[in-house]
């Protein structure tokens, strides 16, 4: 393999998502007479654009996906292969790509992302979604569906309930309450109603489709086979195209066979025991159908006993790190959660192999208030600083771990609220030892404190509060709270003011 070398880079970036495409950026603006190479499966790269930093940690940004040919317009060292690492070879510090090639490198980044933890992978009725071609197919065969089944509680189950019309959903989460990974029962409860409202107006629609699939065929349509979806569903992660981001449902339309707005029902506290084809019924006792009478094309049995018949299952079920090809034949440490573990450098347990992204699991020990949860930003974060530590390393300069890692940090939107996510938001890892200050006006917003040993460690901002700032700067100073109790949150009190 090392004979077959078609070229050594300084640098090797696999990934062209946000982490992998940051890490370039990066290190061809630090070492700009650098030969870097970017490798990556899917046939167009992600761009953060419209960066902006909101206060200390928290920030936002658009992401789009463009020709790889912008990059190498940028950076004239930079050569961008459009195919997919097959193997890693870390002793003779080489890989090989599927269509046969062989290159060197002197420092690696592997930024391959992850894919959905499916429930089931090889039923063609349970969708993931992940990457364009995902969100695409959802769109395709929603417009045919009279009703659907989504199963899991995290963000792409709560963006999708909230944006699905025109075609029934029902909804099957583990616990109490939704959206669990992100918020508590009270917020929870605070976002329900929007369920059962009409969506608001929208903003004038997008001008363009922030995200694209392939080239479109000759007669201008997107198309799509049987066999190109199986095998997706089969999960081959060297056809994984980059995962989707803030407002991908914007670009898509998701419009069920039916007229009329949103109609979610809630399944709570159950899983799924059994999913099952209309042939499998068949062959069943009656009992099985319940309610249901055998002419949907696929069945869900949860474990409250009930039976639900639907044009297909949506697993919104969480992500596996996308680590197939470069574990064979090398000594990589993997972290619980099946990622690569990295150090505060960015580096794995590999000599010169560096990760950033979903693929990894930062194994450092973390900041009180940080823990990480696979998001775009935290994906441009550790894509941007792995390329510092990489360049810092080649010029052998000293490099600490980033500011960004202070701080837990996140904005997005649920049920067309803003949402701010900050510190230890959910008392993640504080047991009991900590207390809850919550303000709620029903429609408007809701605020939720933690406290723990009377310092501020995390909040819930929902709706137009206003306080993300204030409260990050509480978090950081670890200022004494107990003074001002539960004036905290007295509406009537300008916080901002209070605490100049
Ligand atoms: C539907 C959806 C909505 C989301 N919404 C949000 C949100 O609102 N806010 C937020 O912060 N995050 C959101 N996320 C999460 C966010 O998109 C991801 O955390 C982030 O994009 C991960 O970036 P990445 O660069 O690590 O991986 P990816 O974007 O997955 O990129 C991986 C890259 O590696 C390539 N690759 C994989 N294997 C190989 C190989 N063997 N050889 C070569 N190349 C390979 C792929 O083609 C791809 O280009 C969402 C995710 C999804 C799926
Ligand atoms: N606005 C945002 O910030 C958004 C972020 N994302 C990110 O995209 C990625 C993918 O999103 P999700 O798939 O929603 O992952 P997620 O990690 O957000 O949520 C997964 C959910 O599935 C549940 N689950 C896991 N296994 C299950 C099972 N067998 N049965 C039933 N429930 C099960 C979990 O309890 C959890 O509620 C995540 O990293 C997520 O953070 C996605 C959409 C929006």
């Amino acid at each position: 393999m090392a004979n077959r070398k078609e070229k050594t880079f300084r640098f090797i970036i696999v990934g062209g998502g946000i982490a992998g495409v940051t890490c370039v950026e990066q290190l061809s603006s630090q070492i700009p007479s650098a030969d870097v190479a970017l490798i990556t499966a899917s046939p167009h790269i992600k761009t953060v654009t419209k960066y902006r930093q909101v206060s200390k940690t928290l920030e936002e940004f658009d992401v789009e996906e463009q020709a790889s040919s912008v990059l190498e317009e940028k950076f004239p060292n930079l050569t961008v292969i459009h195919s997919a690492v097959k193997s890693l070879h870390t002793r003779s510090h080489s890989l090989e790509t599927t269509d046969g090639r062989v290159f060197g490198y002197e420092k690696l980044c592997i930024c391959g992302g992850g894919r959905p933890k499916l429930l089931t992978q090889e039923n063609p009725y349970v969708l993931g979604i992940r990457d364009t071609d995902s969100a695409q197919e959802l769109q395709k065969r929603l417009s045919k569906a009279k009703r659907i089944v989504v199963v899991g509680n995290g963000g792409i189950a709560l963006e999708l309930v909230y944006e699905v019309e025109g075609c029934e959903v029902i909804w099957a989460v583990k616990d109490k309450a939704i959206g669990n990974t992100f918020f508590d029962a009270g917020a929870a409860q605070f976002l329900i109603p929007s369920l059962e409202a009409d969506k608001p107006e929208k903003d004038a629609p997008c001008k363009r489709p922030r995200y694209t699939t392939e080239e479109p065929a000759p007669g201008g349509s997107h198309t799509f086979t049987a066999d190109r979806n199986a095998r997706r569903q089969g999960s081959s992660s060297t056809e994984a195209g980059s995962a989707l981001g803030p407002d991908w449902h914007e670009g898509i339309v998701l419009q069920g066979s039916e007229q009329g707005t949103r109609r979610v029902s809630l399944e709570y506290q159950c899983e799924v025991e059994k999913i099952f084809t209309s042939e499998e019924l068949l062959n069943s006792p009656p009992q099985t159908l319940g309610h249901e009478n055998g002419s949907w094309p696929v069945y869900i049995k949860l474990t409250n006993g009930k039976t639900f018949g639907c044009d297909f299952v949506v697993s919104a079920t969480g992500v596996v790190p996308n680590t197939e090809p470069f574990l064979h034949g090398n000594n990589f440490a993997l972290a619980d959660d099946g990622g690569l573990q990295v150090d505060d450098h960015m580096m794995t347990s590999e000599p010169d192999v560096y990760a950033a992204g979903d693929v990894c699991t930062a194994c450092w020990e973390h900041s009180p208030m940080w823990q990480q949860m696979r998001l775009w930003t935290q994906a441009r974060q550790m894509g941007w600083y792995a390329g510092r530590c990489m360049a810092a390393q080649v010029l052998s300069e000293p490099i600490e771990l980033d500011f960004c890692f202070e701080l837990f940090s996140h904005i997005t939107k649920f049920f067309n609220y803003k949402v701010v996510l900050l510190g230890k938001f959910n008392g993640q890892g504080l047991g009991s030892d900590h207390e809850l200050l919550v303000r709620c006006t029903k429609g408007l917003e809701y605020v939720k404190v933690v406290l723990s040993g009377g310092r501020m460690v995390g909040a819930v901002l929902i709706g137009e509060t206003d306080l993300e700032e204030t409260f990050e700067n509480l978090i950081l100073n670890e200022m004494d709270l107990t003074p001002y109790g539960e004036e905290l949150l007295n509406p009537n009190i300008d916080i901002e003011d209070y605490f100049d």
